[in-house]
């Protein structure tokens, strides 16, 4: 079943019908929320709810929102505001998803760890009914010191890292998770497809100076390699973090092939794209790079 980008129908009965139809082997419309949150709570809940609407009236079954969506300010305070699974951070995201009928994903906020100084950044992934269906902790932090570029972070001063790579199995296909700095280890998202992922999400704030550079290379590279859609919705613009953060945007979302299907321009927004997961069987058939792997075999190396 497909369902065009501009389709104007209720979306109740656009997501029904995805819903019921062929499940993972079906075509269903996917979107990529680009947010500019802050350090202000509720201006960013309505940012963000007001796109994720939008995204569901325009027939999205799965909508996908960036990371720290719901905060991006001084890391004191990150940690401060932290809040456990069944806070009402995740509790706001959950009654939007089971009032819109969609999966959504939260693409990252602070959930509160066991360290008081402490905090993991955990993306949410939300079922038509509100459930959570997937929790994921970003594996990968990102303390960086790029010197006369003007990018240095240290991450893991206030984030725990999470432990397990999820692929969370859903009516519509299965969705291997990841965040942000996680996209620049190829390793993690074989190790994702591995375990079924046809759908790679990866919320971001990725900075400015590096996503110039780096980020729509790398997405499509992860897409290729692992003959996967990627689903990238991004944080765009200036931050109120000390002044000190500034995040490139350019959500997208990219086929198998490799070929960038929607994107976001400047500023907030959202853009759509049909996910048909007959695309990733045709192409990984046809190009069956998964059974030509020799380096595990001839070097011993492992990824899982
Ligand atoms: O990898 C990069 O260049 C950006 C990563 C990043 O901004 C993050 O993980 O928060």
């Amino acid at each position: 079943m497909t369902f065009a980008k501009s389709n104007n129908e209720p979306i109740r009965e656009t997501v029904a019908a995805s819903l019921e139809s062929d499940g993972p082997s079906g075509s269903f419309l996917a979107a990529v929320v680009q947010l500019n949150s802050t350090s202000d709570l509720d201006a960013n809940w309505c940012q963000a709810r007001d796109l994720i609407v939008e995204a569901a009236r325009r027939g999205a079954s799965l909508v996908a929102t960036p990371e720290n969506t719901n905060f991006l300010g001084p890391h004191d305070r990150k940690v401060a505001l932290a809040e456990p699974l069944d806070g009402p951070t995740v509790a706001r995201f959950a009654d939007l998803a089971r009032s819109l009928r969609i999966y959504l994903l939260l693409g990252s906020y602070n959930e509160r760890a066991a360290t008081p100084d402490r905090c993991h950044n955990t993306s949410v992934l939300f079922d038509p009914t509100g459930a959570i269906r997937a929790v994921y902790r970003k594996l990968h932090l990102f303390d960086v010191d790029l010197g006369a570029r003007g990018v240095r972070f240290q991450e893991s001063a206030t984030v725990e890292p999470g432990t397990e790579p999820i692929v969370a199995k859903t009516a519509l296909g299965s969705l291997g998770m990841s965040i942000c700095y996680d996209l620049r280890f190829a390793e993690f998202y074989q190790v994702l497809t591995e375990r079924g992922a046809r759908i790679l999400a990866v919320p971001s704030a990725f900075t400015a100076t590096t996503g110039q550079a780096h980020w729509e290379v790398l997405i499509r590279a992860r897409a290729i390699e692992n003959q996967a859609y990627v689903i990238a919705p991004a944080q765009t613009g200036r931050h109120d973090d000390e002044g000190l953060r500034a995040s490139h945007g350019e959500s997208m979302i990219v086929d198998p092939w490799g070929v960038v299907l929607a994107r976001v321009g400047e500023g907030p927004g959202l853009a759509l794209a049909e996910i048909d997961l007959q695309r990733v069987e045709r192409i990984r058939r046809e190009m069956p790079v998964a059974h030509h792997r020799r380096c595990r075999v001839m070097f011993g190396f492992d990824s899982r």
